[in-house]
């Protein structure tokens, strides 16, 4: 399968590892895998385990001492989790003792594992693909609920499945297009026909189908950034307050308050929200404030979603463009825009949200709070939350981007096609695609990719 060289190869060393967190806890476990696994057992333990049995134990020590007394585990080659002999120790979670029980297992023949290594030998067993084992890490790291179901999902192999079904029906596409080549008297027909065309179209669709649900999994991992911007006084940090429910800010009537940016994570029904507060837009000659507008800039450029907010006390028009044309202007992306009109308290707005104006307007008063709720729905809405988790998985920026490139070798083909109807250039673009689609799962992936993604993995993972 996978041609592997270098350090993605499988080295033959048996490894081991504290798979508990370091510190107290009521267990504490030891995990090794590979061939020394079993002797070390037997030295340890006194006797052979029986596979896949929990036996209560002494831990022996090299002179026959005991050092501990728990569960062992024995899951002996492949059906383990890493695929080759697995040994647990399940001992009493305290530091000396997991050093104590470490150090044995290192002088029995077993070496240290580096982050990640049970994962991605897992991995290089077929255990898992690539994107799988990426899942662990994020069902580890996992900061609410909804990020932990969608890691789940991946790793129950959801995100995967649908990058398969992609490569097959290339797989097909392409076995079809080279045939025509090896018949040069019918390729004319065959590319002709209309039906390569179609196939091809359909593919797209469906890789445009599983690049938004990998962009909905990517920000629900990653998190939303949401800049609020604005004019001084307008009540950005007003409304900082008002999401994190904490004075994270300060809040003044002095014009020019908030001068560096500040960041807070939130979550709303488990969607991280990463909401940045920055200074108010203007010019000033005070030097402070010039590098915090500059930095505000520099946010609103880089955000998922832009509030743009005005004090509706002031005969602002409802439309940006028409209160402040160089705003919209410099937004890299005008639909990532949402106008907020505060302090509605004063003005006496209604609280009613206008979602079908471009850009969707949000009133609210950030220090009374109404309308706070319509904007947090809001933010959910543009970010894709969905009640339920079906359908859901956890990617990453990583498989965003080859599900681009592979995007954009369709594309190419398509163009090929219809062009100069050229099977050989269509066939190479498709061939281009499916390698995209396998960085993904990770079918021919580069040594440096791996230690990459499994180096950012803890210990004894
Ligand atoms: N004690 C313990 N708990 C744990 C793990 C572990 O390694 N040890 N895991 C570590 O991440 C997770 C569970 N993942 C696992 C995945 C596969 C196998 C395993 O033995 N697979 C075999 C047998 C499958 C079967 O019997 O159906 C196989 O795939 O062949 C074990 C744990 C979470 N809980
Ligand atoms: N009545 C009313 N006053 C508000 C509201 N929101 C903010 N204010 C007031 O407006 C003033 C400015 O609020 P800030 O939150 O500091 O405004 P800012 O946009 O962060 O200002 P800079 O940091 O200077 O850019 C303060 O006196 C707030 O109490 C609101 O909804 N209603
Ligand atoms: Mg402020």
């Amino acid at each position: 399968m996978t041609p592997l060289s270098g350090s993605a190869m499988l080295d033959q060393d048996t490894i081991s590892a504290l798979a508990t967190p370091p510190g107290r806890g009521g267990v504490g476990i030891i995990r090794l895998s590979g061939k020394r696994s079993g002797e070390i057992a037997r030295a340890m333990l006194g006797f052979a385990p029986e596979p896949r049995r929990a036996h209560y134990a002494p831990f022996l020590g090299g002179d026959g001492e005991v050092l501990d007394e728990g569960i062992a585990l024995w899951f002996p080659a492949p059906h383990s989790f890493t695929g080759e002999d697995v040994l647990e120790l399940q001992g009493h979670g305290g530091p000396v003792i997991m050093d104590w029980l470490l150090e044995r297992t290192v002088t029995l023949g077993a070496r240290l594992a580096r982050p990640g290594e049970f994962s991605e030998r897992a991995f290089l067993n077929d255990k898992l693909d690539l994107a799988q084992a990426e899942a662990i890490a994020d069902l580890i790291e996992a900061s609410s609920r909804a990020a932990a179901e969608n890691a789940l999902h991946s790793l129950q192999g959801e995100f995967s499945t649908r990058v398969q079904t992609l490569v097959q029906r290339l797989i097909e596409l392409r076995v079809y297009v080279e045939a025509a080549i090896d018949f040069p008297e019918e390729e004319i027909d065959f590319l002709g026909d209309g039906r390569v065309a179609q196939r091809l179209s359909a593919v797209c669709e469906s890789l445009a189908e599983v690049r938004a649900s990998a962009a909905q999994g990517a920000l629900m991992r990653e998190g939303m950034s949401v800049v609020i911007a604005g004019r001084p006084n307008a009540g950005k940090s007003s409304l900082l307050n008002a999401l994190t429910e904490q004075e994270t800010a300060i809040v003044t009537d002095i014009a020019g308050t908030t001068r560096d940016v500040l960041r807070e994570h939130i979550h709303l029904d488990g969607m991280p929200l990463h909401v940045i507060d920055t200074a108010g837009l203007r010019d000033t000659p005070d030097a402070v404030e010039r590098i915090g507008v500059a930095r505000a800039w520099s946010e609103i450029e880089r955000a998922d979603r832009v509030l743009l907010m005005v004090d509706s006390r002031e005969s602002d028009a409802v439309d940006p463009m028409a209160i402040w044309p160089e705003f919209v202007a410099r937004l890299p992306d005008p639909s990532k825009l949402t106008l907020v009109r505060n302090k509605i308290d004063e003005s006496g707005e209604s609280a009613e949200p206008d979602f079908s104006a471009m850009p969707p307007v949000i009133r609210l008063s950030a220090t009374t709070g109404a309308g706070v709720e319509s904007l947090k729905a809001h933010l959910k809405e543009v970010m894709g939350y969905q009640a339920t988790s079906e359908g859901r998985f956890s990617a990453r920026r990583r498989h965003l981007e080859a599900l681009d490139r592979a995007g954009q070798a369709l594309t190419h083909g398509v163009e090929q096609l219809a062009g100069a109807g050229a099977g050989e250039l269509l066939a190479e673009d498709l061939r281009a695609a499916q390698d995209a689609l396998g960085d993904i799962t990770g079918e021919f992936s580069a040594d440096e990719l791996l230690g990459e993604i499994f180096g950012s993995f803890c210990i004894g993972k």
